[in-house]
């Protein structure tokens, strides 16, 4: 499992540690550490030009020193000195190895306090910095940008002259290397205020940032590196983690030489309706494929008829509004939303499910209906919702940027406003409970989205349900094999690059578990 922390934590860590140590051991481990990563990145570091974006805390400190390492090698190094004060250490080492400084001090003054609005363009002191010669030439001609502007100090939107460093490094042909994490992004949420460093590579040192996992943030760090300090031991329990294939083959329903279809898991899916029925086929095939023992399919007789033609595993039924799902059969847990429709006969059919005493998926169509109707939510057995972020924003009343811009924020509040499980679907998806970490999966790919992948999604963690799984561990496994599944689609387990359909994830299904079952 990987765990990560925020800046606070990160601190509280570094202070103990460094209290042990000799003064700036640790500053010496990370540069090291930055350097390395620097030295891998470019094809040769004899003569490469280096250019360092430096702030005026630790951050730039670590810039520095790996800025002599590198010019110590051969490589052409200038720093850009862009705040208020330099680490003074840092700067005298690379001076006394021929690093050369460019102070942003002396071309203008920028508004300091002013934070600069993404896409905003440049006026004032900002243009002038933009159109600076030197500064053109020296980024425009970087073989690696290295961002030592803001590390875990950094607080809200980027202020100038850092944010026009930010903006100008994103034009640089250059591989733009982040030092902890990209500046601009929060490293404690992964929220992204303003302008931020778009990276190649984040190198950072400890521990993992929690807003180095979570978008916006995770757009912005590139490839993760992390160089051990020696914080391990001195570090809390996480409020983010991320499961990696081992965890999830540990944790997923086992299918046992004495398993039958019962002890399987049982999995009920009321979806679709007369009107829409590919949500039905999708989130049946989800459970079908990832191994329930029995799916229990009630919905609409267009519906009906549909999922027996594409899935003639599934036991079916015909049901009404009415009678709900009385008569259905017993199963282990339900999956409730895609395509059902939002009306008054899907409201009835919705209540008798949440009526129930087993687990229920609620998605989409059922989520809809919860926004009008809270009280459906309100139930003694576990619920998990599985919203994208316009869905979470309606059930909170919350306009659907404001989810994005903070993904972990919402997806906690709902968690604890709901008393529910949330699998928050995105780029990278969230899962949070009250009480526990917030789970980040890593293995989805741009192609994912594609309509009817979340019905298949719904299907899966249904089947997890059955199997005996909690909301918490069901929806993390699930979105994990989901993720993997349609890289496999697209081409291949490190994600490839053909376009997918739904119904392509849902049958790749059997080989992503093969390859995280394999090696238990
Ligand atoms: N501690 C350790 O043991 C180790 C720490 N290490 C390293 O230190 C880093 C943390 O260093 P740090 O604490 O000096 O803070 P850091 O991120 O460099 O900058 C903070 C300064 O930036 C400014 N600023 C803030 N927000 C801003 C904004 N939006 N826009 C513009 N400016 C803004 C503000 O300064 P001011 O406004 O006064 O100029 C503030 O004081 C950490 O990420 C890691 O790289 C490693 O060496 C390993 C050992
Ligand atoms: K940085």
């Amino acid at each position: 499992m990987l765990t990560a922390y925020t800046s606070d934590e990160i601190r509280a860590a570094e202070q103990v540690l460094m209290a042990r140590l000799p003064g700036g051991t640790l500053m010496r481990r990370a540069a090291t550490g930055l350097a390395v990563a620097c030295v891998k990145a470019l094809p040769r570091v004899y003569g490469s030009r280096v250019v360092l974006l430096i702030g005026s805390g630790d951050n730039g400190g670590d810039a520095l020193y790996a800025g002599a390492a590198l010019a110590r090698r051969g490589a052409r190094v200038h720093a850009i000195l862009a705040g208020a004060r330099t680490h003074e250490g840092g700067l005298a080492e690379l001076r006394r190895v021929g690093g050369r400084t460019y102070d942003l001090r002396g071309i203008s003054d920028p508004a300091r306090t002013e934070g600069a609005k993404a896409g905003t363009s440049a006026s004032g002191p900002a243009k002038a910095l933009e159109t600076d010669p030197m500064l053109v030439n020296l980024i425009g001609g970087a073989d690696v940008i290295v961002d030592g502007l803001v590390g875990i100090g950094g607080t809200g939107a980027l202020r100038e002259p850092y944010a026009t460093l930010a903006r100008m490094s994103a034009g640089s042909p250059g591989i733009v290397v982040a030092v902890d994490v990209p500046s601009g992004v929060d490293a404690s949420t992964g929220e992204v205020e303003g302008e931020a460093v778009r990276a190649h590579l984040t190198v950072t040192f400890g521990a993992v940032k929690a807003g180095l996992l979570i978008d916006p943030g995770a757009s912005h760090a590139g490839t993760l590196r992390q160089v051990d300090i020696g914080l391990g031991p001195f570090l809390p329990a996480p409020g983010v983690v991320t499961l990696t294939g081992p965890d999830v083959a540990e944790r997923m329903p086992r299918a046992e030489p004495e398993s039958n279809k019962y002890r399987r898991g049982v999995v009920g899916v009321v979806a679709g309706s007369d009107r829409f029925t590919g949500a039905a086929v999708l989130a049946v095939g989800g459970a079908v494929r990832a191994g329930a023992g029995l799916v229990r399919f009630a919905s609409a007789a267009e519906a009906v008829q549909q999922v027996r033609a594409k899935w003639p595993e599934a036991v079916t039924k015909i049901i009404t509004p009415e009678e709900g799902v009385r008569e259905v059969g017993r199963v282990q847990a339900w999956v409730l939303g895609p395509g059902m429709g939002t009306d008054d006969d899907a409201h009835a059919l919705a209540r008798s499910v949440l009526d129930s005493d087993v687990p229920v998926l609620v998605d989409a169509d059922g989520l809809t209906l919860a926004t009008r109707d809270r009280s459906l939510l309100r139930r003694s057995a576990p619920t998990l919702i599985t919203p994208h972020a316009g869905e979470l924003g309606r059930l909170l009343g919350v306009p659907v940027e404001e989810i994005e811009e903070r993904r972990l924020h919402h997806a906690r509040l709902a968690a604890a406003e709901l008393g529910v499980t949330v699998l928050l679907k995105g780029s990278t998806t969230l899962v949070a409970e009250e009480g526990r970490p917030v789970r980040v999966n890593l293995t989805g790919t741009p192609w994912l989205a594609t309509g009817g992948t979340g019905d298949v999604l719904a299907g899966i963690a249904g089947a997890f349900l059955a199997g005996g799984l909690s909301c918490y561990e069901a929806a993390s496994c699930a979105a994990f094999v989901h993720g993997l599944a349609a890289r496999m689609a697209a081409g291949g387990p490190e994600g490839g690059q053909a376009p997918i359909a739904a119904l392509d994830v849902a049958l790749e299904l059997p080989s992503a578990i093969r390859t995280l079952t394999a090696s238990r």
